[in-house]
């Protein structure tokens, strides 16, 4: 399998993914030492989230200073498994990085309370799972990049190599601080794996004190780069590749030079991881309370190499490991300090894609050729030849439309003048209107139509439903009012009592049948 790693671009993907780091407590049992000099367990995981202080004996200050239960994602008890802390605490985040996002996973807690035996495990069970992952997805080709360095009295050293030259940081702007020079293996297969792990445990700063024989004296990071693509398309420099880092991190272990009885070189080693651990512990607390103001990355090599995982583009997880021992309370109690503010720090994980510039110039050259293409083609609407048509067809449509507006506006004067007419009509021959109170039949008006030529018996009825009155207008050159006939009430009701307003009706629709009666008549039953 050969490298991916060619003239590319790195572009946060879709899938941003904002959340809380996810904090677990694991708690240690008592050690040979420890019993032997009949120290006590004083801490407890009553439930899966929950870890409490239970000394009896506690003064009423350190009560009232002190809580005495913790929570956090999750606690494990002492006789958890390394196996259960990776499934339960580990797992999820670490194994990210196989979709193209980064993530770290760290321990953290005192000298001698079980950082290297829980990250041994961890990181053995992780990378187990990235090859059972990658078996699983033969459509992919994988490519795996292993590096390893320690971070000792403020030097960064490559595991990797026999060398023992400080490396140099440097300033990256797309991918943050990166270390210049660090080895990188390509993984071979999982035999390389273990052979590459123990030659990070061969080269590690590690020291005997009174409370670690093999105690850590460095900060080790182990870094695996995970890069997929497609495998059809793999190596012909026209795919688009995932590509994410997941940081195994085995911090060294707080400690009071009182306790880990420490002098001459173990004593400034001390001095360092302590120094370097108090601004993680600063960058952690300030982040806990938001991103607002100066975050000290820079004061130390751990939190400038860190700083992606702390608050930028991963996913992180945090162990933090106790020891339960009485002795070991303040300290305890600064690890559940520590990790009480870590777990209210958010990070904002992306998918990395990673897309060479042979692969990108290949397929702009593509979609170039395509919208050509398209230009080009007879059916397409952007074809610049058929213009010229689509331009006639919209100077028919207005055309069109201007006629029929022309048209519209000859209907609306003839329909005024029509209007006025009617008006001036109504107003001319307002005598020989005939008012009947009629309070409870619709308004009837009688009149003659004016454009039609009524003849001489004829009369028309108009209805006007907005009054209550029943008027009636005779032609007023062939009769007068009382030469009228009407139909009886119960005819008008019926015919005209949903006439629209404005309807003209010939009085020829009546029959003499309909036993019409003189004006009087009708006066006479309405009143
Ligand atoms: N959960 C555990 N169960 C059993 N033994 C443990 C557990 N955790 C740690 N130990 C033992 O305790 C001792 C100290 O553990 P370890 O070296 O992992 O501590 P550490 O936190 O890495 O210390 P340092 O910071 O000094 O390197 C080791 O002998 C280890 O085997």
């Amino acid at each position: 399998m050969g490298t991916m790693d060619c003239g590319k671009e790195v572009m946060p993907g879709s899938g941003s993914h904002e959340e809380k780091i996810y904090v677990s407590v694991r708690l240690r049992p008592l050690n040979t030492k420890e019993i032997l000099r009949s120290d006590v367990s004083d801490w407890e995981c009553i439930n899966d989230n929950t870890i409490i202080y239970k000394n009896a004996n506690l003064s009423a200050s350190e009560r009232s200073m002190f809580p005495t239960a913790y929570t956090f994602d999750r606690v494990f008890r002492s006789d958890c498994s390394t196996r259960q802390v990776y499934e339960q605490a580990a797992k999820n985040v670490a194994l990210s990085v196989v979709s193209g996002m980064n993530s770290s996973v760290f321990a953290y807690g005192q000298t001698s309370s079980g950082k290297t035996y829980t990250m041994t495990g961890i990181t053995e069970y992780a990378i187990a799972d990235i090859y059972e992952y990658m078996q699983r997805h033969t459509e992919r080709e994988f490519v795996l990049k292993f590096s390893a360095m320690e971070i000792y009295n403020e030097s960064v050293r490559d595991l990797l190599s026999a060398d023992c030259i400080p490396l140099r940081l440097l300033d990256d702007p797309e991918r943050g601080t990166t270390v210049e020079k660090l080895t990188e293996e390509i993984l071979r297969d999982w035999n390389h794996v273990i052979e590459l792990l123990s030659v990070c445990e061969a080269q590690r700063q590690i020291g005997e004190t009174s409370l670690n024989e093999t105690s850590s004296r460095s900060h080790q990071i182990i870094r695996l780069t995970i890069e997929s693509s497609l495998r059809e398309v793999f190596g012909k420099d026209n795919s688009s590749i995932l590509s994410a880092t997941v940081n195994f991190v085995d911090l060294a272990g707080s400690e009071r030079a009182s306790q880990s009885l420490s002098e001459g070189t173990r004593l400034k080693e001390g001095c360092h991881i302590n120094r370097s651990l108090l601004t993680l512990g600063t960058v952690i607390r300030k982040l806990s309370k938001g991103r607002n103001g100066h975050i000290p990355y820079r004061d130390s090599k751990l939190t400038r190499i860190l700083q992606t995982s702390l608050a930028g583009n991963a996913r992180t997880a945090i162990i933090c490991t106790v020891s339960p021992a009485r002795s070991h309370v303040e300290q305890s109690r600064n690890t559940l300090l520590f990790a009480s503010c870590a777990k209210e720090v958010t990070t904002n994980a992306q998918v990395n894609l990673v897309i060479s510039e042979k692969a990108l110039v290949k397929h702009l050259q593509r979609e170039l050729a395509r919208l050509e293409s398209e230009l080009r083609s007879p059916q397409s609407t952007l074809s610049t030849s058929s213009y010229p048509a689509l331009l006639r067809e919209k100077d028919l449509q207005i055309e069109k439309l201007e006629k029929e507006v022309k048209e519209l506006i000859q209907q609306r004067d003839i329909a005024q003048t029509q209007v006025k007419d009617l008006l001036h009509m109504l107003g001319d021959d307002g005598n020989s209107m005939i008012r009947v109170g009629l309070g409870h039949y619709p308004h009837l008006r009688v009149q003659k139509s004016p454009e039609y030529e009524i003849p001489e018996q004829e009369t028309s009825i108009v209805a006007d439903p907005q009054s209550l009155d029943l008027d009636i207008r005779s032609d007023a050159h062939s009769r007068t009012s009382s030469d009228y006939h009407f139909a009886q009430v119960p005819y008008f009701e019926e015919n005209f009592r949903n006439i629209s307003p404005g309807l003209v009706i010939s009085s020829s629709n009546f029959s003499e049948s309909d036993s019409f009666q003189g004006w009087e008549e009708m006066e006479k039953q309405s009143n």
